[in-house]
């Protein structure tokens, strides 16, 4: 179920990279709400600006223009302290390529962001337990990356992504390098913790399997968001699929997976 409210806010965001002779706007005015308890997926094609966009709302990257509202608070306007809180423990964040350090066992890589910005550890214990449990990593805890399959690696990263009980989970592209099987069981995992935990998750694809897991699409194109895609309560995922196969086809998306 969907939770009243905004809980976050894009306005009018904008990005240009480069300097006067080569700019390119990778953002170009996007403005939308995401809502407590939503699963909003973000599909458009390559240099659409996706991974700009999620990299704006995590503050990995400064926009040139526009405000994102956390609960109604601006999040350029944070000091330092807010802005690493806000980093460390209200946003979770997934990552294509998993981006585990090579050198840490499962268990560590969870807990590394508990371990940057300080816990009580007997929750962040039975926290982990949980997660794992419901993730199906207890047998990896202990071994490392190279030691585990894409499927358990995405999973030991969707952990870590939650461990901090986050407002919201940013995912991008997180099924991009797994098998098929595998994006299937992510999905249902990632759309169990959005109806279960009511956890807030936006995800950035070109897979339209995986968007037919979301309530909600938004198509970008140019820097800017030109279309929407609501799944209906009656809809199965398996019908609201083939909406979006129809939709990219009267976009001329060309092939049935990638837009
Ligand atoms: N650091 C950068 N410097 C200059 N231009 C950049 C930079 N990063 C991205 N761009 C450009 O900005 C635009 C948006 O890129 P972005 O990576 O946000 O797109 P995307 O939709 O995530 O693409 P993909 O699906 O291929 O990952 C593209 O034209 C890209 O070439």
């Amino acid at each position: 179920m969907i939770g009243q409210g905004k809980l976050l806010e894009i306005q009018d965001l904008r990005k240009n990279y480069g300097n006067k002779g080569h700019v390119t706007r990778a953002l170009n005015g996007v403005s939308f709400d995401v809502l407590k308890g939503e699963f909003l997926g973000i599909m458009g094609p390559s240099g659409s600006g996706k991974t700009t966009l999620l990299n704006c709302i995590a503050t990995i990257m400064k926009p040139t223009s526009g405000r994102v509202l956390l609960k109604g608070d601006n999040i350029s306007s944070f000091d330092s302290k807010r802005l690493a809180e806000y980093r460390g423990s209200r946003i979770g964040y997934l990552f294509q390529d998993f981006e585990l350090l090579d050198n840490l066992t499962g268990k560590e890589n969870i807990l590394l962001p508990l371990s940057i910005h300080g816990v009580d550890f007997a929750k962040a214990r039975e926290k982990l337990h949980e997660l794992a449990t419901f993730l199906e990593i207890t047998d990896v805890l202990n071994k490392f990356p190279s030691q585990m399959s894409g499927g358990q690696k995405q999973r030991v990263a969707v952990a870590r992504s939650l461990i901090s009980e986050p407002d919201i989970v940013l995912a991008d592209e997180p099924t991009g390098a797994l098998d098929t099987r595998s994006a299937r069981n992510l999905m249902n995992k990632l759309t169990e913790i959005n109806r279960k935990n009511e956890r807030t998750i936006l995800m950035v694809t070109h897979d339209a399997n995986a968007a037919s897991f979301c309530s909600r699409i938004l198509f970008i194109q140019d820097g800017v968001i030109f279309h929407e895609l609501r799944r209906q309560q009656s809809e199965s995922r398996e019908e609201f699929y083939e909406r979006i196969l129809q939709l990219l086809a009267q976009l001329g998306g060309g092939s049935a997976n990638v837009l």
